[in-house]
């Protein structure tokens, strides 16, 4: 079982992580600003290049009574698993991907995702990503096969950053 990093608050590592971009009509139900029903997670990462995020679930997103739906728990993985790969420079999807429920994770409760990039080959990047509640508790595992894909067209690249999804 993967330990969780060893950064604690985010606001305590200011100089350490930096925020990572998104830009302003990103509609990805994960990240977008522009997604009114969205999640807006918004991601930092560490030196190593590990995206990290701490965020709270509404209860409309629940499945049980005070937890998070697993629907919505396997997409925070797969969230914080594409921001990993995303931070080495690469546009990926998702091929494959595994969820280890370990405990119910609280809808309305700040919880902390991790994700990084485990290994590498050609254009095939494995993942793994955690979400922990508010005592470091690893509450889910996940983890991923993303495949580099060519990048869409950038409507506006000098206004809008790199790539319409951040
Ligand atoms: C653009 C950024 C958006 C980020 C959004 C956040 C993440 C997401 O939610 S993405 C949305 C969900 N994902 C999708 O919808 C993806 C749907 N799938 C696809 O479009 C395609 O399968 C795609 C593009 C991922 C890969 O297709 P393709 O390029 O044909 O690759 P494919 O040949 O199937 O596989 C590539 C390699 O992976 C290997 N592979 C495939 N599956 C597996 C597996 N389960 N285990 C191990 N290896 C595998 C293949 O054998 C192949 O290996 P090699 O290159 O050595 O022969």
């Amino acid at each position: 079982m993967t330990k969780p990093l060893q950064v604690e608050k985010l606001t305590r590592y200011a100089d350490a992580v930096r925020k990572f971009a998104s830009a302003a009509q990103n509609r990805c139900f994960g990240c977008g600003a522009a997604n009114e029903h969205g999640l807006h997670l918004e991601f930092y990462l560490t030196q190593e290049l590990h995206a990290v995020c701490e965020t709270t679930v509404g209860d409309f997103f629940e499945g049980p009574k005070g937890f998070v739906h697993g629907g919505i728990i396997a997409t925070l993985l797969d969230e914080t698993m594409s921001k990993a790969v995303r931070a080495h420079g690469l546009v990926a999807m998702t091929r494959h991907m595994e969820v280890d429920y370990q405990r119910p994770v609280p809808s309305s409760e700040e919880i902390r995702l991790e994700g990084r990039v485990t290994r590498n080959e050609g254009r095939k990047h494995w993942t793994e990503a955690l979400i922990l509640n508010g005592h470091g508790k690893v509450l889910a595992h996940g983890k991923g096969l993303f495949i580099e894909v060519k990048p869409a067209p950038d409507p506006d690249p000098v206004k809008d950053g790199p790539t319409p999804h951040g």
